[in-house]
């Protein structure tokens, strides 16, 4: 395709977005023409999100100003500006795939990482999920069918809810776009009965890439029977590059009339949050204000948890001074909006200690992920969270079995069966896997009422499966609630103290161990294919050491137990990395087991172990 310097697309840009968040965009502190004045800044290196358009959508872009009389020009300054109609950038769909969700880079200026989320390509993304949904939904009935659309607090959440707007409506189908939203939200948008709400919708795609970086962006997809597995996505994505390759002016014209025909707006937002509030006022027994005199702070990470401050504690009467971070800023500066990073959950510490708060909650970017802090600043997250929510869920269910991730502790298994009455079954990585997992465990008849991550990400049977770091902290509030309302505690000691007696290792680390994929060593197989090999190879190597017992049973990768700790390496979900999880009563041990681990990966040249290395020679 004839190349556009991203400096003309850059004035079109700048001028466009400039003019349209002065009049429309109220939610955001900073609109897009501050936040490029800001980025331009040269210690962020910040560039406007132009280097992956393309010519055409320079062109629809230009065409746009001149349909809504933008007075800014479109100046061709480069030799390559193009007089005719250009074709689209060859794009490699399934790269986008990253388990069950869409992941891209949305946002040009980050070095090695040019953008591959282009306003065309997410424009045909969401006319692939429109296609696949109308498919789906063919046997239901004729009704015509609605997706709604959330998004995020990123700088690219406004121009990519545009594109997927265009995408579905040109499909033919209708958009209710929601604004900035949760991804639990999203998926409960298809359960809703309101119609004042147009609810249900027949499908929800929610615009996030979760905790990483600004520069990146992507989907996740629901319809009323959950998140789309991996295979629903490669489905998509192979529709997404066809319905590409098939784009014209023509029909992209046509795609921008029927979304500005189509296009409607709830404030799907505040149903959401009323459901939480309702879910709290019937725990507590039907009281209005049953938080009433409890202080808590949230801390948003300028993700879009802020909500949760105003429109979930405040209602139930909690005092919520002191939180932070709540308004929405893509550019996260205060801190990533994640509850396994420590920066975060130093922050949320620092301000219920200042505060001298009863609790403290965090979320990650779109609310699917959260942590707590309790008054004396002790952290309810990894293995704590899930030995938490168990004790709060094997209450109301004995003997239920918990659903987890792969890397979670022996403590938390001795925890769960031993001081719980419950079962615990260590599953694999992945939210989508525990919560398959859960449900697949009822449906042989196996009772399984909690499916939860050390990364926070946790789903109830209670709660549809419902992926919700927003109602984890529901449960939590309803103990606490319940427990003044029973004379029973009137703090968040009620929460220390289920925990009490969970065993914690004296050194918990994770080493992350990259492939380099362009190695000779790879000799032309695929690093999932490298790193099976080195598992394997570590496998075998641990059999034969008397010191170190394979796990008896395991579903991920190499779990070994020795010096009182253990260790697991596996494949992480969707990059070049081997993880590597050591847990271990004292430095001692957990360097015994690195060096178990480091003397097989050593014999493998196209992996990085400097990470296990440094470990092993700094403890
Ligand atoms: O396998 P890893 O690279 O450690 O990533 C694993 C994580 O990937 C994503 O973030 C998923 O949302 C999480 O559910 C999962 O735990």
């Amino acid at each position: 395709m004839a190349a556009i310097s991203g400096k003309i697309v850059q004035n079109v840009f700048l001028s466009q977005h400039c003019r349209r968040n002065r009049q429309l965009d109220t939610r955001y502190p900073r609109d897009y023409c501050a936040l490029s004045m800001h980025n331009a800044h040269p210690k962020q290196g910040w560039k406007i999100a132009c280097a992956g358009m393309s010519a055409m959508q320079l062109h629809t872009l230009a065409a746009h100003q001149i349909n809504v009389g933008n007075r800014a020009s479109v100046r061709c300054n480069a030799a390559s500006c193009p007089s005719t109609i250009p074709s689209f950038e060859k794009v490699n769909f399934q790269k986008l795939q990253n388990g069950s969700d869409i992941r891209g880079v949305a946002v040009a200026g980050v070095e090695g990482e040019p953008v591959n989320l282009t306003e065309p390509v997410s424009e045909a993304i969401a006319a692939a999920f429109a296609s696949w949904l109308s498919d789906r939904k063919k046997s239901v009935g004729s009704k015509h069918l609605s997706v709604s659309v959330g998004h995020d607090s990123r700088i690219s959440a406004k121009i990519l809810q545009d594109a997927v707007s265009r995408g579905i409506a040109g499909a033919g189908l209708d958009v209710v776009q929601y604004g900035l939203a949760s991804t639990p939200a999203m998926f409960n948008s298809t359960l809703t009965e309101d119609e004042d709400f147009l609810c249900p919708v027949d499908g929800a795609i929610m615009i996030t890439a979760s905790h990483l970086p600004y520069n990146r962006n992507g989907f996740k997809f629901f319809t009323n029977a959950g998140g789309l597995g991996k295979s629903d996505i490669k489905d998509i994505l192979e529709r997404a590059a066809n319905i590409y390759e098939g784009f014209s002016v023509e029909s992209l014209k046509k795609s921008e009339e029927a979304a500005a025909a189509s296009v409607r707006k709830v404030d799907y937002m505040a149903v959401y949050t009323s459901d939480l509030v309702k879910a709290v006022r019937l725990a507590a027994g039907n009281l209005e204000k049953p938080l009433e005199g409890f202080h808590i702070v949230v801390d948003a990470g300028n993700g879009a948890g802020g909500f949760f401050a105003g429109k979930v504690l405040e209602p139930l009467g909690a005092i919520t001074s002191g939180s932070q971070f709540l308004e929405p800023d893509g550019m996260f500066p205060n801190h990533i909006p994640n509850p396994e990073d420590k920066t975060a959950m130093k922050a949320i510490t620092q301000a219920v200690q200042e505060t001298k708060a009863d609790l403290g909650i965090i979320f990650d970017t779109d609310v699917d992920r959260s942590a707590a802090v309790d008054s004396s600043g002790r952290e309810f997250n990894r293995n704590r969270l899930i030995a938490l929510m168990s004790a709060i869920v094997l209450e109301q269910h004995p003997g239920t079995t918990i659903v987890t991730d792969s890397v979670t502790s022996d403590g938390l298994t001795a925890f769960i069966e031993n001081k719980l009455g419950g079962k615990h079954h260590r599953f694999k990585r992945g939210y989508k896997n525990v919560i398959d997992e859960a449900i697949r465990l009822n449906s042989v008849g196996e009772e399984s009422h909690l499916a939860i991550e050390t990364s926070g990400h946790g789903a109830l049977k209670e709660n549809h499966w419902l992926d919700d770091g927003a109602y984890l902290m529901v449960k939590l509030l309803n103990k606490l609630a319940s427990a003044r309302t029973s004379g029973s505690g009137s703090g968040s000691k009620v929460l220390t103290d289920l925990v009490d007696g969970l065993e914690e290792p004296a050194v918990a680390v994770e080493l992350r161990l990259k492939i380099d994929q362009n190695h000779a060593d790879l000799k032309g197989i695929s690093f999932r294919e490298y790193g099976e090999a080195v598992l394997k190879h570590l496998e075998n190597r641990t059999s034969s050491d008397p010191n170190l017992q394979k796990a008896p049973v395991n579903y991920e990768g190499v779990r070994v137990s020795g010096y009182g700790g253990w260790f697991l390496l596996r494949l992480s979900l969707h990059d070049p990395v081997l993880p590597l999880n050591i847990e271990a009563p004292s430095e001692e041990d957990a360097v015994k087991l690195g060096l178990a681990v480091l003397a097989t990966v050593n014999e493998f040249p196209a992996l990085d172990t400097s990470a296990v290395a440094d470990f092993v020679h700094r403890s």
